[in-house]
């Protein structure tokens, strides 16, 4: 496993070693003994799978409030996606600014990304499985968004005709939060 830190305090890009043959590849895409090995102190609680039929399909920006918040360990199993965190933590030394990375499923990199983030993606093929780990349960009272085309925030979607739930079209701009992140 490659660990690669970003200029976002705690947030991590991973690359699981690969072991390819001629039957096709496995890939360890957890494990507890290596984070710890890492210094990468998470207890995930519970695993998501988001499957999105067609490309253009953009989810979030999502994140749960306190004692709710997440953290996130987010890959992909099958297809490609755009995805984009959002640093909501006050006193952070990147608070309000993004982070892109495209995620494959070819590629297998994965985004660690600490409580205190906001997160969405673009889904770029379509049939995509989307998987994740949390280190908090869902809880849809302590749940929050911010609108994903917020022209504050700036984010370079690469497409424009997007698929959004009704949920998304609504979000609230990144000026209306009530912050409740520390860093
Ligand atoms: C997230 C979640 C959702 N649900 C239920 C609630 C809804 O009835 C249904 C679809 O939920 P939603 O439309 O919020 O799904 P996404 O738009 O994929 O939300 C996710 O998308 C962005 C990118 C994220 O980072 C979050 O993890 C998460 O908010 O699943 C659950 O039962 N448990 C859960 O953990």
């Amino acid at each position: 496993m490659k660990v690669y830190s970003t200029e976002f305090p705690g947030l991590f890009i991973l690359e699981p070693q690969i072991f390819q043959d001629k039957r096709g590849f496995f890939v360890e895409t957890y494990n507890a003994k290596v984070f710890v090995k890492l210094g990468l102190n998470y207890t995930f609680v519970q695993d998501n799978h988001a499957f999105s039929k067609i490309k253009g399909v953009l989810r979030g920006l999502h994140y749960q409030i306190p004692p709710m918040a997440q953290a996130k360990l987010v890959r992909v199993a099958r297809g490609r996606v755009f995805d984009v965190v959002l640093d909501l933590r006050k006193g952070s030394p990147t608070f309000g600014k993004t982070f892109s990375i495209e995620l494959s499923a070819e590629e297998g990199k994965q985004l660690l990304i600490p409580r205190g983030f906001a997160h969405g993606y673009l889904v770029l093929e379509d049939n995509t499985d989307f998987i994740y780990k949390v280190d908090n349960f869902y809880s849809k009272e302590h749940e929050r968004g911010v609108y994903y085309d917020d022209p504050q925030l700036n984010i370079n979607w690469p497409m424009k005709d997007v698929i959004l739930s009704e949920k998304d079209k609504k979000q609230p701009f990144f000026n209306d939060l009530e912050i409740v992140f520390d860093f």
